[in-house]
């Protein structure tokens, strides 16, 4: 994968993991307000997810790089996101909003790991040209 240039979070602990894949789904947005982008079309999506902790597990991992592979694109490759649960109603899957659920999605699994690390840091580019970063408010981190 191409190498890119990442905006990063501050913090304090001891190790920070980055995991980078792509996944490719279509969506619309359905609001006047979206123009063209009201009507199907599709994306090669590019997420960076970004995890930071002070504990590593039994294995030597902060978390598992495949976990988290497989948290966000096996749901979403080859997808039609505005048919996933979490973007029903008025959650539609902008680009924003997409980020804001992979933080989401990612941080339900960190708690239940006993090493307790926290993702700091969500990138999702939606085109060559467009990228969102999510980073959680201070308190939706646990611990
Ligand atoms: N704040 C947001 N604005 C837009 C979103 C979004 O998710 N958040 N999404 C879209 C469309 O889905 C579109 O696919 C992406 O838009 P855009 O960057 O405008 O894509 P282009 O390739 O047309 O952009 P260029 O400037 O020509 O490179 C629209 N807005
Ligand atoms: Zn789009």
């Amino acid at each position: 994968m191409l190498m890119q240039y990442y905006p990063h979070p501050q913090h304090d602990y001891s190790y920070e993991l980055n995991k980078d894949m792509n996944f490719s789904a279509a969506h619309f947005i359905p609001d006047e307000q979206a123009g063209k982008c009201a009507h199907m079309h599709g994306h090669t999506y590019v997420v960076n997810i970004t995890i930071a902790g002070d504990t590593l597990d039994d294995t030597g991992f902060l978390v598992n790089f495949q976990k988290l592979k497989e948290l966000v694109h096996k749901r979403y490759d080859h997808r039609i996101l505005n048919d996933l649960e979490e973007f029903s109603g008025m959650n539609f899957p902008t680009t924003e909003v997409i980020a804001q659920v992979i933080w989401q999605r990612i941080e339900n699994y960190l708690k239940t790991v006993p090493n307790q690390p926290s993702c700091l840091q969500i990138l999702v580019r939606e085109t060559p040209t467009s990228y969102v970063l999510y980073r959680p408010k201070k308190d939706e981190n646990h611990g």
